[in-house]
């Protein structure tokens, strides 16, 4: 569907109240552009690891959200300038004015299913639950992952990285005949990808944590697709970095391998906290890491002397550390 699209002109400094009035509105989803730098809190959880250059911030921004055309822009308009007129009694909000142009397909959620067939990743073949197995792949291990709007459906270099060294580690571990069934810690699961791979390849247990309750949700349909339980894989939403409930939760010294495909900030952040929760001997498998700051990453694990480096592993630009805990 085609949505008809709205761009304010305003100020930097009204942005806030704008989205606030537009919101009372019942207005959802709305688009900001400025020149504002992001902050360290704005870009918390987000996938991003090198922010855009930015021309210096002038005061300006552009506020755009969306109509279905089917609904009465006319009368959404009227009570838009309405708004924004009462607005303009105690702030600037610059010109104030709307433009109107149409946009493309919106359905965002539902559209990234349009580019997702299976793959494969060694002998492992990932696919959405609504593909058939394709011919020449029926030994590989499937997997059935439908991301929703959690991240991870398989395709990232940075995903496929941790899969791959979660196959070689795991595989070493059972053929040393680790007793109790071996234990995952998944710090970002995401689609709950990893923590999933690691079951389908011979793990007992996995504790996920992700900061997006979107990940609960989509953890819990990816295992049902897969005919698996929540016993076997529990998510939890929260930071393990910082949130001690959840570090409670995950336990100390519970666990054969942890894997992190998260940022290199995060990854650095983290690496403290997951030596305590590894059992003496256990792997950390990391990854979301770019090139740039491959560096970094490996100078944190240095100073660690809880880690031992084990491998250092690259598809394009991103890098996977893959640590050992003494
Ligand atoms: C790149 S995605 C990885 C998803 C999946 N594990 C994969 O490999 O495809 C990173 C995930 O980490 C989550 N995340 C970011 N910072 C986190 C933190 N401090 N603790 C837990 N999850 C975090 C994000 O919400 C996101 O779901």
């Amino acid at each position: 569907m085609k949505w008809k699209k709205y761009t304010l002109s305003t100020t930097t400094a009204a942005v806030d109240l704008v989205s606030a009035a537009f919101s009372e509105l019942g207005i959802e989803g709305i688009e900001i552009e400025d020149h504002v730098p992001l902050s360290e809190q704005d870009t918390k959880g987000m996938f991003i690891d090198i922010l855009p250059e930015l021309p210096p911030d002038d005061g300006r921004a552009r506020v755009s959200f969306y109509l279905e055309p089917e609904s009465d822009t006319e009368e959404m308009l009227v009570r838009v300038r309405e708004s924004l007129e009462e607005l303009r009694l105690f702030t600037d909000i610059g010109p104030g004015e709307i433009s109107e142009s149409e946009t493309e397909d919106r359905d965002w959620i539902n559209n990234w299913k349009t580019f997702f067939h299976p793959f494969t990743v060694d002998d492992i073949l990932i696919k959405p639950s609504w593909e058939q197995i394709p011919a020449g792949a029926e030994g590989k291990t499937p997997i059935q992952i439908d991301p929703g709007t959690a991240f991870g459906t398989g395709a990232h270099e940075t995903t496929q990285l941790c899969i791959r060294q979660l196959a070689k580690y795991l595989k070493i571990m059972r053929a040393a005949g680790v007793r109790d069934g071996i234990e995952v810690l998944d710090v970002g699961t995401g689609s709950g990808i990893l923590g999933i791979a690691a079951l389908k390849l011979g793990a007992a247990h996995v504790f996920a944590t992700d900061l997006d309750d979107n990940a609960v949700e989509a953890v819990g349909e990816n295992l049902r697709s897969n005919a698996l339980t929540e016993a076997q894989f529990r998510t939890v939403c929260g930071n393990l970095i910082d949130d001690a409930e959840v570090q409670a939760a995950a336990g100390d010294e519970r666990y054969d391998i942890a894997v992190a495909n998260i940022l290199a900030p995060v990854i650095i952040a983290l690496q403290g906290e997951i030596a305590r929760h590894l059992k003496h001997g256990g792997i950390f498998i990391t990854s979301g890491i770019i090139d740039t700051k491959e560096d970094e990453v490996r100078e944190a694990f240095g100073r660690n002397p809880e880690f031992e480096l084990l491998e250092v592993n690259r598809q394009g630009e991103w890098v996977n550390i893959t640590v050992r805990r003494r």
